[in-house]
Formats: structure tokens, C-alpha cells, sequence
């Protein structure tokens, strides 16, 4: 057991000799404990290096180890559910040295990913679905008449979602030769929420050996084998063995330590979950800056403090969300639902139908799961909601399943639903409060991280949802959406530009646009968001309904996936850092001069 991280290259002679799975196949059981230390070892001096997912690696190595072994793997299918605890993974299939790029620009991808190595069947990073995948996946083999077997690792937070039933449930029917391994180990990000939750822990404390766990994966019409150690190697090894030669669906329940190995990680599962990189002669995360979601959390307090009727909802982010405080002083009305969005969405509609004011606080790449609730459950029913859509934009290290570049496109074409984008924490707050105070949805989109360090002194602003109109320049105008502030106003000023902080996407600020847009000759647009259906759109459907026939240049993210690097550098990748937006409406402006 480790205490502290180390700071040197571990010494790892049996894991130097794996550069693939069938080198590990080749190493007697005896030695698998040792390389399994070395595993470890590994796994701990790199990932304090780069930072990244930490306990749930760290949980799975014994498990990993095994797998790979009694698996023929890569022509056999291993699938990673979130795909957070695969690092092990990652060393064991060729990418041990490569561990210190991980998440960095050109680097080792976050999750697994299909073009990363053939190990990498299934991309995730979104939770909950490695047993469609994996159904799926064996379903192909048996069409094609291959002879593969499938296998799906999710652990006890993914298997709250819906989608992880709906999955087991087809299986069943199907018959297909899948196994199932639950790796369970009472966790999610933070303590795992909900009946299920209890079910399992209630069989650990209870020492069942599985007989009651069994009966709900067994009315799946799934063969249930645990529960079983998922750190003591021979039996592990004994067990796998077993189950992968039975035929048909196969559940696995393995009980394994978020954090294992390492006494900090073990004591603090929740702290621990993901790391920043550490510092020479550090062994905690450095001091952070306040941040977009630290703001959120403070105005939610506050305001609950007044308004009995205000609950606040999170599918299972609540450190993410900043509702550690909220959660604490108002347990009554906070509610974490466990990785379930769509039921987060539809939970608050019913809030609001029984006259509460609910607050869904969710990362924009998680809204994705729960579109048709927004739509059918909240919208169309008029329902009152603040949406708090945080890690809106790029979110750097997490990649491509993470970036929450699509809410304004999804969320725009809906009828009355409002959607704002403040540019600095005193903005984030007056819009919360706008949100809470308006009927029906009001989407309130924020990034990951904190605002800029160099905002322009701005003179108070107009009542929502007016634009603010902060200089005057020559003949173009710049209309800024969002935390990219710092950069339309360096432009501005060297430019010479008119510069507008639109605040709203829904409503357009249209009578101040009417104005600015026949006092001026292109229309400049910058968001972080897709290019495609983003604000800057909304503004050309604008202008193209009212007749004007002004240039209009979109800036925002364009229309590729944004691979894993810090957020200054996929900013920079898309032309969205200060030089690139001045370049390109420099190369505009010389092109149509
Ligand atoms: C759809 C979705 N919602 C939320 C998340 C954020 N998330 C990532 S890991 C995690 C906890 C998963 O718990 P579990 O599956 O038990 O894995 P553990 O970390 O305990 O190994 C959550 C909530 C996600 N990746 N996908
Ligand atoms: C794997 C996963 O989905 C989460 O752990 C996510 O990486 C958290 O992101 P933040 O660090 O932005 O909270
Ligand atoms: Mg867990």
C-alpha cells in the first residue's frame, strides 16, 4: 500500500516485458500478483504525472490483469463502460510509455478509443453503455458465424441508468453468448444513489454470497456467478475461467476498492476519483481559482434561503456541480438521481407540475440524454425550470464525448425556451436569478473552469435579456456569446470594431441588432459552441428573414471532432484563441475589400 505518489519511474521488469496481452498470457499465474504490484505502481507514477481518472483505474487492476488473460483479446471483445478505469488497460495493450501523454494534445485519449488500438473496440466516455455495445458485438459474431466472446465491465453507478436494464433485458432475450461483469465497489463519483445502490451494499455488508443479489440479475434470465473478491488474483482467474465457458448470458459480480493501493484514494474515494497533475514534492492538488460552477453553487444557496420552493436536481455530479453546500443545507430538496438523466429531467417536471421550482444542474454533454424529456416532459407543457447547463463549450482534457458543443443547436429550435450565455461570474449570477424569475425554461449555459483573468471594467447592463453594448468602433461589429469576452475585446481594440456581449441567444436582442447592423458592414459572430446551428446562425436566420443583406462571418467551433488537449489548445485549434479571431477577420476584411 502506497501513501504517497511516486515521483521517479517505478522499477517494472515483468510489466516491461508486456507489449501486448498474449506477452501476459505467457507468464505463469504465480507471477500475475507480482506484475499486478508492478501494474500499479506504474499506473500511480503516471497518472500523477498527467493527472486524470485515478480511483477507478486503480480498482480494476487485478481485474484487468485477469481478463486480458483468460480472454483472447483483441479478437475476443472487452468493453470498458465510461471507459474511466481503463488505464491498466491501456499499459497492458502497448501503451505503457505512451501513459505519459495521456489526455495531452496528440496524447493517450482519456477513454477508450476504436482508433486509438484494436484493444479499443468501443469508444466511451458517456456511461451505462457497455452492455448494448457488448450485446451488440456478440450479436454481429454469431450473424457472421465467428466464434468471439463479449464481454461488458460496468460499474454499480453506470448500472443506476436506464439504459444499463434496457440492455440486460434485451439480452435475455436474445440468449446471446455475453458476459456481464458488475464491478461493484459501492461508488459512483460520489456515494452511489438509489434502491439499487442499497440492494447491493446491503448483500456486501450482509456477506450473502450472492444468494438474493442473484435473484434480480437471474429473473433477467442472466446466470449469475459472485459475488467474488475482484483483488485476490487466483480466484479470480478460477472464476473467469469457469464463466467464460458457459453459454449464454453470464453476470459477474465483483466486489473491488475505488482507489485500491493507494491510502489516500482508499480513504477519500470521492477526492480521488480524478486528479490534477501534481506538482514536484506535492501530494494533493494545487489551489484552485473560483470557478463558473462554484458560482452557481453559491447562488443556489443563497436564493434557497428565500424561496421554500426552489430543489435542485444532478444525475450524480454533484462535486462537478458544486452542490456540496446545497446538498448539506437543504437535504430535503436536493435529489441526486444517480446516472439517470432522463429521469432528472422528467423528476423536475413533475417538481414543477406540483408547484415547486426546480433546478437541473447538468454538464451539456449529459443533457443529451435527456432531449426528449426537455422537450416532451417540460416544454410542451409549459413547465417552469432553470436549467443550469454547466461545462457548456469545450471542456479540454475529457475530448471529444465530453465537449458540450451542441446545447444551443438542440435547444434553440424549441418554442419558448430561452437560452443565455453569460461572459463573466457577476453575468452567470444575473442570469440565474432572470431564470428563476421567468416562466417556463430558461437554459443558462456556463463553461468548465473559471472567467477570463483580463475582462474589460464594464458599465452595469441593460435588464435581461437585452444585449450590452460595450464600444463603439468603425465599420464592422463584433457580437460576443459567452465566456470568450476577453478575446472579442483584445480584437475590438486592435480592430477598431463595435463589440456587443449578447448575453442572449433566445430572445435575440433584436431591436439593438436593427439598429448596429445598418450602422455597420460585417457581422462578426463568436461563440463556444458548434459553428453549425450555434448563435452565429441564429443570427444569419436573422438577418436573412429581415432582409439584410450584410456579410456574416461565423466564428466558433468548426464542424470536426475536437479531440483531447488543455482547453487553451483546442480553443487555439479552432481559431478561437485572440491572434486567430483577429486573423481571421483581418483575412475577411482584405478578401472583400
Ligand atoms: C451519461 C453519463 N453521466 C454521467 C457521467 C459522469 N460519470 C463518470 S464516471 C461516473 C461514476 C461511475 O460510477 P461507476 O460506474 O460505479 O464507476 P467507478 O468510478 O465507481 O469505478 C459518473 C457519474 C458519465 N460519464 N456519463
Ligand atoms: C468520466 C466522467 O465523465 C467524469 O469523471 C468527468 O471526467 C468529470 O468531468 P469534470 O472534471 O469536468 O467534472
Ligand atoms: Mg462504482
Amino acid at each position: 500500500m502506497l501513501d504517497s505518489l511516486p515521483q521517479h519511474p517505478p522499477i517494472t521488469p515483468l510489466l516491461d516485458r508486456i507489449e501486448s496481452p498474449a506477452d501476459l498470457r505467457r507468464l505463469s499465474p504465480e507471477q500475475l500478483p507480482v506484475l499486478a504490484e508492478e501494474l500499479r505502481h506504474w499506473l500511480l507514477y503516471t497518472v500523477g504525472q498527467t493527472g486524470g481518472h485515478f480511483g477507478a483505474g486503480l480498482g480494476v487492476v487485478e481485474l484487468t490483469l485477469a481478463l486480458h488473460y483468460c480472454l483472447d483479446t483483441p479478437t475476443d471483445h472487452l468493453i470498458w463502460d465510461v471507459g474511466h478505469q481503463c488505464y491498466p488497460h491501456k499499459i497492458l495493450t502497448g501503451r505503457k510509455a505512451r501513459m505519459l501523454t495521456m489526455r495531452q494534445q496528440h496524447g493517450l485519449a482519456p477513454f477508450p478509443k476504436r482508433d486509438e488500438s484494436p484493444w479499443d473496440v468501443f469508444g466511451t466516455g458517456h456511461s451505462s453503455t457497455s452492455i448494448s455495445a457488448a450485446l451488440g458485438l456478440a450479436l454481429a459474431a454469431r450473424l457472421q458465424g465467428e466464434s468471439r466472446r463479449s464481454v461488458a465491465v460496468i460499474g454499480d453507478g453506470a448500472m443506476t441508468a436506464g439504459m444499463a436494464f434496457e440492455a440486460l433485458n434485451h439480452a435475455a432475450h436474445t440468449g446471446a453468448d455475453l458476459l456481464v461483469i458488475l464491478n461493484d465497489n459501492d461508488m459512483s463519483i460520489s456515494r452511489n444513489e438509489g434502491g439499487l445502490a442499497t440492494y447491493l451494499a446491503n448483500k456486501l455488508r450482509n456477506r450473502l454470497s450472492g444468494d438474493t443479489t442473484a435473484a434480480l440479475f437471474e429473473s433477467l434470465a442472466f446466470n449469475y456467478t459472485g459475488p467474488v473478491d475482484g483483488h485476490d488474483l487466483p480466484h479470480l482467474l478460477q472464476t473467469l475461467t469457469q464463466v467464460l465457458q458457459q453459454p449464454g448470458p453470464q453476470f459477474l459480480h465483483v466486489i473491488t476498492c475505488k482507489g485500491k493501493g493507494y491510502a489516500p484514494a482508499e480513504a477519500d474515494p470521492v477526492g480521488f476519483h480524478a486528479i490534477t497533475k501534481m506538482e514536484p514534492q506535492q501530494n494533493t492538488p494545487s489551489l484552485k481559482r473560483q470557478k463558473f460552477c462554484n458560482v452557481f453553487g453559491e447562488w443556489l444557496v443563497s436564493r434557497a434561503a428565500t424561496d421554500p420552493r426552489l430543489c435542485a436536481i444532478t444525475p450524480a455530479m454533484r462535486e462537478g456541480s458544486d452542490l456540496i453546500a446545497f446538498s448539506e443545507q437543504y437535504p430535503d430538496r436536493y435529489f441526486d438521481v444517480a446516472i439517470a438523466e432522463q429521469h432528472a429531467l422528467t423528476l423536475a417536471a413533475g417538481l414543477a407540475a406540483g408547484g415547486m421550482q426546480p433546478v437541473v444542474a447538468i454538464y451539456s454533454t449529459f443533457l443529451q440524454r435527456g432531449y426528449d424529456q426537455l422537450i416532451h416532459d417540460l416544454a410542451i407543457q409549459q413547465l417552469d425550470l432553470v436549467l443550469a447547463i454547466d461545462r457548456a463549450g469545450l471542456v479540454g482534457e475529457d475530448g471529444a464525448t465530453h465537449a458540450g458543443c451542441f446545447d444551443i443547436a438542440f435547444l434553440r429550435c424549441l418554442p419558448d425556451v430561452q437560452i443565455l450565455t453569460p461572459s463573466s461570474h457577476t453575468e452567470l449570477t444575473r442570469m440565474l436569478d432572470y431564470a428563476h424569475q421567468t416562466p417556463g425554461i430558461v437554459a443558462v449555459r456556463y463553461p468548465r473552469g473559471s472567467e477570463a483573468k483580463d475582462l474589460p471594467d464594464l458599465n452595469q447592463p441593460p435588464a435581461l435579456p437585452a444585449a450590452h453594448l460595450l464600444r463603439q468602433g468603425g465599420e464592422h461589429l463584433l457580437l460576443n456569446f459567452g465566456p470568450l469576452l476577453d478575446q472579442a475585446w483584445q480584437v475590438a481594440e486592435r480592430l477598431n470594431l463595435s463589440l456587443v456581449d449578447m448575453r442572449s441567444v433566445k430572445p435575440l436582442d433584436t431591436g439593438l441588432l436593427t439598429g448596429l447592423v445598418k450602422q455597420h458592414r460585417l457581422i462578426v459572430t463568436l461563440e463556444d459552441h458548434a459553428i453549425q446551428g450555434g448563435a452565429g446562425s441564429a443570427v444569419g436566420e436573422w438577418l436573412h428573414a429581415e432582409g439584410f443583406s450584410n456579410p456574416l462571418l461565423t466564428l466558433g467551433i468548426p464542424d470536426v471532432w475536437i479531440d483531447h488537449a488543455s482547453r487553451e489548445q483546442q480553443l487555439q485549434s479552432c481559431g478561437l484563441d485572440s491572434q486567430s479571431i483577429e486573423a481571421s477577420i483581418h483575412r475577411w476584411i482584405r478578401d472583400h475589400s
